[in-house]
């Protein structure tokens, strides 16, 4: 089925045909209505505005980050006053922006650690960031937040998602450790439907808006700030953070392995397939979900995630940066050639890895993963 011929806008009639249909006819067109039909405009709008706002706190932060705003979680990564900062802004902001729509957020932070004893201050940075934020933003009044709202606007971020509902996904800063190395983080937000991504909106702050290539390093002097966004059967977009016109972009048409580049994250990865498919570029090496975004527009063709063992992938790891590559014509599969499911709650069900590249690419990168990890298991 074309799923484009179905994208139908609320006004015309078919829409009142189908609703009546689905009413009567209790199978999968109701399903289609709610993924496919539906346009999702203002929960696109919404996430983009969440996105874009969130960004200018991040920024501000990044630039005078001082050594106290690094906490410490339990699992030892970096968190910031702009990892809450950004939670609550974009929970604030998407229930403002949709006030008649139930509310439901998967997101990274909560409040724990900022209602402890000592914690004060750091709440208090927060709050005002946010309330600075807001202020500088213009759209909401006078509004200011309490302490308490704060901490209630990051908490609202405990949905635990499922197949069932629509729920927002969120990372509030993804590559913490990019972004306290002054370096490259998003801000990743997207939109469950029965358990669908069906938007997604990347900020990359850092990104350069030209493309980055094996010899990128990160420099103040190129024009940086993207922001991806992508909705289910309407393409992928990037536009440059200030406000400037959207572009569509698309993943690379390279067909040749060995011409094809890598998007590595900085983690422990296995980097095995490379020998077998003759590349020979070296791999860019940047942190977060800018490695989906620069992917989208054909910087690079492949990225491989292959964490060690026992490690569970989040959903607001990868939920934004796969609809950004599926829409601009890309594939992003386990190692088995499986979609990655959305709809398990907070963490990804798969086998292994995750593959990203283009549909030409997949076959050999899948066949490659496939012989490397029997190699990898009959030699142990
Ligand atoms: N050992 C590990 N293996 C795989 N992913 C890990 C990891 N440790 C942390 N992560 C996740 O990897 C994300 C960063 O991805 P990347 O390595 O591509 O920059 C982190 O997101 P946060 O920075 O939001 O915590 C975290 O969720
Ligand atoms: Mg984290
Ligand atoms: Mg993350
Ligand atoms: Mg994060």
């Amino acid at each position: 089925m074309n799923v484009n011929c179905l994208r139908i806008v609320p006004s015309q009639p078919q829409v009142k045909f189908i609703s009546l249909f689905s009413r009567t006819h209790n199978y999968s067109l109701l399903k289609l209505s709610s993924s496919v039909v539906m346009s999702y405009d203002k929960e696109f709008a919404a996430a983009k505005k969440a996105a874009s706002i969130a960004a200018r706190l991040c920024q501000k932060v990044q630039k005078a980050l001082l050594q106290s705003d690094v906490q410490s979680k339990l699992d030892r990564s970096p968190v910031t006053v702009a990892d809450y900062g950004s939670q609550a802004l974009v929970s604030f902001v998407l229930e403002r922006e949709l006030p008649s729509e139930p509310f439901s957020i998967v997101a990274e932070e909560d409040s724990k650690d900022l209602r402890k004893d000592g914690a004060q201050d750091t709440l208090q940075r927060i709050t005002d960031l946010v309330n600075d934020t807001i202020s500088i933003d213009g759209s909401y009044g006078s509004i200011t937040l309490s302490t308490e709202d704060v901490l209630k606007a990051i908490d609202s971020g405990k949905s635990e998602g499922g197949s069932h509902g629509r729920h927002w996904v969120l990372d509030p800063i993804d590559g913490t450790k990019g972004f306290v190395r002054g370096d490259q983080y998003a801000i990743a937000l997207a939109l469950l439907d029965e358990g669908k991504v069906v938007l997604g909106v990347l900020s990359c702050p850092n990104l350069p808006l030209a493309s980055i290539s094996s010899d990128y390093q990160h420099s103040a002097d190129k024009e940086v700030g993207c922001l991806f966004f992508a909705k289910i059967g309407a393409g992928t977009y990037m536009q440059p953070l200030n406000g400037s016109s959207p572009v569509k972009v698309q993943v690379t048409a390279i067909e040749n392995s060995e011409e094809a580049s890598f998007f590595d994250p900085l983690i422990r990865n296995l980097d095995f397939p490379k020998q077998k498919l003759g590349v020979k570029a070296p791999p860019v090496r940047i942190d977060s979900q800018a490695k989906y975004g620069a992917l989208s527009r054909g910087d690079g063709a492949i990225y491989l995630r292959f964490p060690h063992k026992g490690y569970r992938e989040k959903i607001w790891d990868h939920a934004a940066g796969c609809i950004v590559v599926t829409e601009a014509g890309g594939v992003v599969s386990d190692a088995s050639g499986n979609p990655l499911d959305f709809s398990k709650g907070k963490y990804l069900d798969l086998d292994i890895g995750i593959i990203v590249t283009n549909q030409k690419l997949m076959p050999a990168l899948l066949k490659a993963v496939k012989e490397s990890l029997e190699e990898k298991a009959s030699s142990l």
